[in-house]
């Protein structure tokens, strides 16, 4: 598996994302930065966390602009593989390659803290390597996590069980308890908790591995996919 990790201004989570892949997880991974507008060769596309242009606006409203943001909704419209933990979640949504928003935090604070949560669907390319409703956890550190989603969106999502982690003691007013999801094909998920974050115990856990492991299933013996 061949990653390619994103790096905009104001991310901070890119680093320890390639780590988690490199040397944990022993894959081929790159950083790319925003200003690109080629990935082709990759089999999985990695959207990190952090501040992409400093959260102004809102989070990731900036970052739907980047120059990389065209060739990511073709590699995603190709089928490539792509995963938005926290900022990266916020920018994929507002870049509309994942349905519903990322609100403020109902408690108006941002909350870091390890989250336990519940894998809702285990038959993803992201989370095939858990049990079905098996609780795990990973951390958590956002302002702007609170899901949402209008009425109809909210039940289409649920019809097509594209929820993969919910929040076993909702932390931030999430609709449906929402921590994961998938867009309708299966092939983008975005996600709050931080995977990255719990793939080794000196970081307190070892929960988040799976997601990693899941893709590399996902994509043994994938051809790259063209841009
Ligand atoms: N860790 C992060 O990616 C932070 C996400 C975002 N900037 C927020 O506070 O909601």
């Amino acid at each position: 598996m061949k990653a390619a990790v994103l790096t905009f201004p104001g991310s901070n989570c890119d680093a320890d994302l390639l780590w988690a892949v490199q040397e944990i997880a022993g894959q081929e991974a790159a950083l790319v930065s925003a200003n690109t507008e080629d990935l082709t060769g990759f089999d999985l596309v990695l959207v990190p966390g952090g501040f992409s242009y400093g959260d102004y606006l809102r989070s990731g409203a900036i970052a739907k602009f980047a120059p990389v943001m065209g060739a990511l909704k073709t590699f995603a419209a190709n089928g490539g593989y792509v995963l938005g933990i926290c900022n990266g979640f916020q920018i994929l949504t507002e870049a509309g390659l994942l349905p519903g928003a990322l609100q403020v935090n109902t408690s108006l604070e941002f909350i870091c803290e390890p989250e336990p949560l519940i894998v809702a669907n285990h038959q993803t390319a992201f989370s095939n390597q858990y049990a079905a409703g098996q609780t795990i956890s990973l951390p958590i550190a956002h302002g702007e996590g609170n899901y949402y989603a209008d009425p109809e969106t909210l039940a289409s999502i649920e019809a097509h069980q594209q929820v993969v982690f919910r929040y076993a003691e909702n932390p931030n007013g999430s609709l449906n308890d929402i921590a994961g999801l998938t867009n309708e094909a299966g092939n983008v998920l975005g996600m709050m908790p931080h995977p990255e974050r719990a793939v080794e115990a000196l970081l307190g856990g070892t929960d988040g591995l799976g997601v990693f492991e899941s893709l590399i299933a996902a994509t043994k013996g994938a051809v790259h996919v063209a841009n």
